[in-house]
């Protein structure tokens, strides 16, 4: 069964202009008459991917490629430009991690606005936070604001909740490689789970080994556009010939 569909996806984004936005200066360029839109560049496009239900696929290819911009377009973070995105199931997006939390609540308010983001109800996340917080190792700090943890807490906060709530798509962007060794090794033992049943797991990864041998496809992006998408251990050939 098809989970996943991406039909002629193209997003433009602004370049580095926009964010040296300046209002004093942009009513004056107008006034002045030298007002030029901000230049927008191709992130991503155009891609078309089909994903079926239970397949693990490694995405690759250099810095700045697009690979964590199709993971957002899937996941609706963002947007794309133009092209359509179709999506069957429960998403859990670990991108950014910590990004969806509110820094300023304590860490089980987080865990219930972040389950009911991802389409759980709030008695459900209640019934599920001791798991999650136990899982992360916080079941001390679940009355701290979240901003009180440090960045490996926060990460093992995202990926506990995001693999707790058994997702049917998990979108994993690098986080395997956070956390200290111990918590690593569970994570893995957690992942060795998501990749024995149905779900759908795409995951973005420099680490071309684990790609190698953990995933059935791998899909290489460069410059916003897919390159290859095959069996893992070729793409990851090909990736490698092409340096
Ligand atoms: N918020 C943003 N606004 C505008 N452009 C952006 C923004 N975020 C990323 N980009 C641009 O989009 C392109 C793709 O970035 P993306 O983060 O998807 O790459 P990536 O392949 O995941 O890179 P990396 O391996 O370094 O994580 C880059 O050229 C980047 O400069």
């Amino acid at each position: 069964m098809e989970v996943i569909r991406l039909d002629q996806v193209a997003l433009w984004r602004r370049t580095q202009e926009e964010f040296s936005y300046d209002l004093k200066k942009t009513m004056l360029s107008i006034l002045e008459g030298k007002y030029r839109q901000p230049a927008k560049k191709l992130v991503l496009g155009t891609v078309d991917l089909v994903v079926a239900q239970g397949e693990k696929i490694g995405i690759i290819g250099a810095n700045g490629s697009g690979k964590s911009t199709l993971l957002k377009i899937i996941s609706g973070i963002l947007q794309p430009t133009s092209g359509t995105v179709r999506v069957r199931g429960h998403v859990a997006p670990l991108i950014e991690l910590g990004a969806g939390f509110d820094s300023e609540i304590s860490v089980m308010d987080n865990i219930l606005l972040y389950g009911v983001l991802l389409g759980f109800s709030r008695t459900e996340m209640k019934e599920r936070a001791q798991s999650i917080l136990e899982f992360a190792e916080l079941e001390d700090y679940a009355l701290v604001p979240v901003k009180g943890l440090s960045s490996g807490m926060v990460a093992r906060l995202g990926f506990a909740i995001a693999t707790d709530v058994q997702p049917d798509i998990l979108i994993l962007d690098e986080v395997l490689s956070v956390g200290d060794e111990s918590f690593k090794n569970k994570c893995k033992q957690r992942m060795d789970k998501f990749w024995d049943d149905n779900a759908t797991v795409l995951v973005v990864s420099h680490d071309l080994e684990f790609v190698k041998q953990s995933c059935h496809r791998a899909i290489w992006i460069n410059k916003g556009k897919i390159i290859f998408s095959g069996n893992a251990a070729q793409t990851v050939d090909y990736y490698l010939n092409s340096l």
